[in-house]
């Protein structure tokens, strides 16, 4: 058995956003190690289709569907609660949801930013040491937008750069605090998923619609990566016991590898 499918095996993980693109490839490299999952997502059709296949996969077991939009604090408490009463126990969570609007930028920065912050207090409510739990791990997604900023999505790129401010400062309030949690953030670059589709939408993109095109160029110019690898990196979060307020960057040219931060100084 592999280091990793002895720290993973009969762990129970949450992943937001979970029913298609990186989340459901994060809830499917778990299930591989035999983690048990609860997928969290707002799109019921493709939440129970993704079930359907991860029953084949691995089982009607291990995994659960809980229809939830991140954004209603109420039902994100109800799925956390429902996943540690369904399974008995939470370890992992996994903040994936995210939308790519900047028409509409008040929800991106509530689905991305807000429901992250939520996410990450829910988890560790039913995780640190501080609420007499056993500890455990916290994941949450960031992007590549945050360190190459792009004039196209403004409020996108402000989301994620807030959600790698957020994670660091909020691990080292774990280590401190002896919560017994780890937090790290993972930015990946362009992905293979629905969100890249946005770019298509005056709907999503607004202002920076007549864009499009060269929002096409720059995926050419940097590549675009399968879900998979995002996953790997996420498991490697996950697992690495060394890691905590890490920031893990995924791209075309370099893979996965660490943001290197300058000794704190005034
Ligand atoms: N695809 C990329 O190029 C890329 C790159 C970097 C970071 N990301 C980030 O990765 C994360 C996952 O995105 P993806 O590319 O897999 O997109 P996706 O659109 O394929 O999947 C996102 C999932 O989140 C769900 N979701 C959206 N709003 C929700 C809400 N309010 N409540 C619950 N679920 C909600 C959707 O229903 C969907 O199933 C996002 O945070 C995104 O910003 C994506
Ligand atoms: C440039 C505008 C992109 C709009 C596409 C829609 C949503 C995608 C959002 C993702 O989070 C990715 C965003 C930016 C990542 C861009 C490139 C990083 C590549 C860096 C590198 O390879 O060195």
């Amino acid at each position: 058995m592999t280091f990793e499918e002895m720290a993973l095996r009969g762990k129970v993980a949450l992943v937001t956003g979970g029913a298609q693109g990186i989340g459901k490839a994060v809830a499917e490299a778990l299930l591989q190690k035999e983690a048990k999952v609860a997928v969290v997502d707002l799109n019921q059709s493709v939440g129970e289709e993704c079930k359907k296949d991860l029953d084949q996969g691995f089982g009607e077991g291990s995994s659960i569907f809980i229809e939830c939009d991140v954004t209603d604090g109420e039902k994100l408490k109800d799925a956390f609660k429902s996943t540690v009463n369904h399974f008995g126990r939470l370890d992992i969570a996994v903040n994936n949801a995210g939308i790519n609007n900047e028409k509409y930028w008040e929800k991106t920065i509530d689905v991305n930013l807000t429901s992250v912050v939520k996410g990450t207090y829910l988890a560790l409510e039913h995780m640190s040491k501080e609420h007499g739990k056993e500890g455990g791990v916290i994941v949450n997604v960031s992007s590549m937008a945050a360190f190459l900023h792009s004039p196209h999505q403004p409020v996108y790129t402000a989301t994620k750069y807030g959600v790698i401010g957020f994670t660091r400062a909020i691990a080292d309030a774990a280590a401190m605090g002896n919560y017994g949690v780890r937090i790290n953030v993972v930015c990946p670059a362009f992905v293979d998923t629905t969100l890249l589709q946005s770019i298509e939408l005056e709907d999503n993109m607004g202002k920076y619609h007549k864009f499009k095109d060269e929002i096409k160029q720059r995926m050419d110019k940097f590549g675009v990566l399968d879900p998979s690898i995002i996953a790997e990196g996420i498991q490697t979060l996950i697992t690495d016991e060394s890691l905590n307020g890490a920031v893990m960057k995924i791209t075309c040219s370099k893979g996965i590898h660490f943001h290197t931060y300058e000794p704190l100084s005034a």
